[in-house]
Order: structure tokens, then sequence, then C-alpha cells
């Protein structure tokens, strides 16, 4: 209203002369940045289209895309999705600049549309800014929830996980037809999921043996599946609000439902904690610190709390049950390993008694089969976007704030500057060497490196090995009839994780 009134009293010969000097201004402003861009050195790059820039050249692999476009343009790439300055970083050595030299400048993360959903980034630790709030979630996962020895007090939660998952295929084993198989990351996943619903909340929150699948387990798996969409909102944000692909919506609905059943079992926690006797969980240590926490000035709320949850469980369950189904696959489709994987387990555990987590240094081969497997097949292929948090300088290069980094850890894992054969599946090139993919080796980073690297490693290592593990020690696995290793599909589908397009359907023979 006040300002309709201020343009009225304003006197006419002053809307001539804007209406006379806005043209000029306005091209000296638009001159004066394209300028600036071209004084400003950007990394190479595919051409791009108007408006769209690159967006339709990425197609539904990005990261297979993107390591052909190495060969033209070199390590570094720039890329324009739709309105967003992109740099995708392509081999070893460059991965390595950018975590020794620029970590912190690129610490930020890029938020999608279906990321501000119920507000989950304002309480997710994986997508928070840079600062304190970050700061605090973050030891509390790595130091409160996993720190080594927290870790070895519920490793009797994992074993009881591994065991009900060992059991279910037991049980299926002799009902399944030599044709069909089963499908192996069916139960890998619940049983990860299940475990991670102990881990935090002391109990199970799905029985694959029920046809009643748990409303929470559903909404995840919802959830899951919108994540994993490309969405075109986030190229053009002004299509926000018609929401053409339904994914806002459909985010609405699960992500509210999930947030509703976290919020009553942190409810029934608060209510009941003086008789919760059992082991304390990571809700108990997430609850405990919002009453003492108060060596920085934040405090987690019950939503940061309810979103923690959810975030534990879209980090921890299909990263963990696609990992697994890609190193069956491999050991499959490459029996000496398979073999040999079996011949260790035999040697060191023998057939008395079940493999534990405390035998994993003593599997080397195991061990080398789990980091081929991540080098070949990283379940999160482009790792998280980072983000630029200032201009910085990159390799000589002018990189703007804002500016959305792909490191490209499918690329590097394959890079052939550094792996010898590297599309084979060798896991004794492991074997006497130091490599480790905890971040200081920029050749193989399945879990990133840096500051924004996995939090959950510690717990990802024990599980996945103690799961593949117990999967070899168990079973006698091989292929359903019709597949051969020749012949086995290893084409890729990229959702919330890169997973296998065809699942692996295998058939497996009781041994113990
Ligand atoms: C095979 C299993 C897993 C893989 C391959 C994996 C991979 C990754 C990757 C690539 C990132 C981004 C790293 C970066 O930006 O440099 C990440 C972040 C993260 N992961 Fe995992 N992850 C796994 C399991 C887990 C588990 C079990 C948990 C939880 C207990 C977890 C919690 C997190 C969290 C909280 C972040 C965000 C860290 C931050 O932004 O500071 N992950 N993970």
């Amino acid at each position: 209203m006040e300002m309709v009134l201020g343009a009225m009293d304003t006197p006419l010969w002053y809307w001539y002369l804007i209406l006379i000097l806005s043209p000029p201004l306005v091209l000296l402003l638009l001159h004066r940045k394209i300028s600036a861009s071209k004084r400003r050195r950007l990394p190479p790059g595919p051409p791009g289209w108007p408006v769209f820039g690159n967006m339709f050249q990425l197609g539904q692999m990005p990261h297979r895309t993107l390591t052909h476009l190495r060969d033209q343009y070199g390590p570094v790439v720039w890329l324009k999705l739709g309105a967003i300055n992109s740099m995708a970083i392509l081999s070893a050595k460059t991965a390595a600049d950018f975590f020794k030299n620029h970590d912190l400048a690129f610490a930020e993360r890029t938020v999608t549309d279906l990321m501000r959903v119920h507000n989950y980034d304002k309480s997710s630790l994986a997508l928070a800014p840079y600062g304190s709030y970050w700061r605090i979630m973050r030891r509390l996962v790595t130091v409160d929830m996993l720190v080594a020895k927290r870790i070895n007090e519920t490793a009797s939660i994992r074993r009881k996980c591994v065991d009900d998952m060992v059991g279910w295929i037991a049980r299926e084993a002799s009902k399944v037809e030599a044709g069909r198989g089963l499908h192996v990351a069916r139960y890998v996943f619940l049983s990860s999921f299940n475990l991670l619903g102990n881990l935090m909340l002391s109990r199970d929150l799905f029985d694959p043996e029920s046809n009643e699948g748990s409303e929470f387990f559903s909404a995840m798996m919802g959830l899951m599946e919108w994540t994993g969409h490309a969405n075109v909102v986030d190229l053009f944000p002004w299509l926000r609000w018609v929401d053409p692909q339904g994914l806002r919506r459909n985010m609405e609905r699960d992500m509210g439902k999930a947030l509703e059943i976290a919020s009553k079992f942190v409810k029934e926690r608060t209510q009941q904690r003086s008789h919760h006797k059992k082991q304390r969980d990571f809700l108990d240590l997430l609850l405990d610190h919002q009453v003492n926490g108060t060596e920085e000035p934040i405090n987690i709320s019950d939503k940061d709390l309810n979103i923690f949850i959810l975030e534990i469980f879209l980090a921890g369950s299909e990263t963990t049950s696609s990992s697994i189904e890609w190193a069956l696959t491999e050991l499959l489709c490459n029996p000496e390993t398979l073999t040999k994987a079996k011949a260790e387990i035999r040697e060191v555990v023998g057939c008395e008694r079940k493999v534990e987590e405390s035998d994993i240094e003593n599997l080397p081969y195991l061990k080398a089969v789990m980091k081929e497997t991540l080098r070949l097949h990283p379940p999160i292929p482009l790792l998280v976007p980072r983000r630029a948090i200032e201009d910085t300088k990159f390799m000589g290069y002018d990189i703007p704030k804002d500016t959305q980094v792909f490191v490209n850890a499918w690329a590097i894992g394959r890079d052939p500057d550094v792996w010898e054969e590297a599309l084979a599946f060798k896991p004794e090139r492991f074997l006497g060497s130091n490599i480790e993919y905890k971040g200081y080796h920029y050749e193989l980073i399945p879990f990133g490196a840096g500051r924004r690297m996995c939090a959950g490693v510690p717990l990802a290592h024990r599980v996945l090995h103690l799961v593949l593990a117990s999967l070899l020690q168990g079973f006698d696995w091989s292929l359903t009839e019709d597949v051969t290793p020749s012949s086995m599909d290893m084409k890729e589908r990229l959702g919330i994780t890169m997973r296998k397009l065809q699942p692996l359907f295998a058939l497996p023979k009781v041994i113990m």
C-alpha cells in the first residue's frame, strides 16, 4: 500500500529519466557480468545449450558419461546444469589435490529441492552447512556412537541381525527353484534395516516372514525411492510450484509419515526412560545430549532427533545391501576368487564356530574382496556433492562460490593411471598393499574423504565384512541355470545408490 502511494507522489520527469536510462544501464551491467566471466578462467567442458546447459548430455548414468568426458577435456570438467555451475573431478591425482588442499573451501553441500521437504535439510547432518550444528552432530556419530569401544559393545546386536538373515535365507534355500534363485539383496537390506533399528532404537522394524510390512519401513522405502529420482526442479527452481514429476508431493507424504512414527518412538522412549534397562542405544545418547550437551551454543530439538533417525536409515541400509550384492555377483562371476575367499574363512575360522567381527583383521583376502568391490562399484559413485563456500582458485581455475562439485569415485576407482587392468576384478591387487578406504588414499574413495567423509565408516566396515563372510561361511552359492559368469548382466541403475540393474538371484545351499 505504501509503495503505491509513494509511486503516486513521484514527479513525472523522474519516471521519464528512469525509462531513458534503464536500457543502457542494463546493457552496462550485462557487459560487466560477461567480461567478468570472460576474465574468470573456468575448467574446460562440453558446450551446452542456452538455458539448459549440459543437463541433457549427462544421461541416466552420469558417472559413466563424466568418465568419458575425461578423455576429451581432462580430469577436471566444467558443466552447467540448468542454472547451476558444476565441476566434476575425474582422476585420483585431482581428487588428491582437491581433498588435501581445498577441502575446507568446498566443505558445504548442495541441497536439492526434495531435501527441503519438512525442512529436512535444516536438521540433516549430511547436508548441514559447515558449522557448529554439523560439528556437534558429527561428533555424536563418530565419537559417542561409533568410537571403537562403543562399537565393540554392540557386536552382539550385529551378530543377532546377521544370524536372523542367515536363518531367513536357510529357510528359503530348500524352496528356491534352480531357475529362479533367491533375491540376495532383499535379505541383506532387511537385515541392515533391522540392524540400524536395533542400534538406534533397540527394536526390529521389519519382519520379512510376516506379510504385514511395517508402516515405518514402507514410508522409508518411499523416501529412498523419491530421493533416487533426478528432479527437474533442481535445475529449474521456478518449476517448484508445478512439481511436474509429483516428487515433492510423494516426498511430503512419506517423509511426513516417517517423521510421525519416528517422533512416536522418541516420545515412548522419553516416557519410559527410567524403565529402559537395555544397553544404551543411539537414541539414548542423543537424548542425553539434549539434556547435557552444553559445550556449544546449539541444542538438539525433537525435530532434529527425528530427522537424525531417518538419516541413519537412509545412509546405512541401501549402501550396505548394494555393496554385498555387487560383491557376491563379482565372486560368482570370478569363481576362483570365490573359492579363495571360502578357503580362507575355512582355514581361519573353521566350521565349528561362526565367523565373528574379531576375525575380520585375520581375513586379508576377504578384506581385499570388499575393497575391490567398492573400487569397481562404489554405492554412491559421485559421492554427496560438495559446494564451494567462496570463490576459490583450484588447479589454476577460478571456481565461483556455490559451484557444486561431483567427485567421481567410480571414475577414480577405474583410473588407468593408477590401477593396472583397472576394469578387472582382482582382489589380489590389495594383498600386500597398504591402500585403505579411510580417506587417505585418494585412488580408493567409496566413502569420500576430507571433513565430510562418511561418518559411518567404522560401522560399515564391520557390517560389510561380517555379512559377506557369514553368507560365504553359511552357504555354497551358485548362479541360476540361465546365467553364466560371461552372460551376467553387470549394468547399473542409479537411485539413492548405484544398484545392479538386474538384481542378483543366486542359489544358496546350506553348509552348516
Ligand atoms: C557401504 C556403506 C556406506 C557407504 C559406501 C557410504 C558412503 C558415503 C559417502 C560417499 C558419503 C559422502 C562423503 C563425502 O562427501 O566425501 C557419506 C556420507 C555420510 N555417511 Fe555414509 N556410507 C555408508 C554407510 C554409512 C553408515 C552405516 C552410516 C551411519 C551410521 C553413514 C553415515 C553417513 C553420514 C552421517 C554422512 C554425512 C557426513 C557429513 O556430511 O559430514 N554411512 N557416506
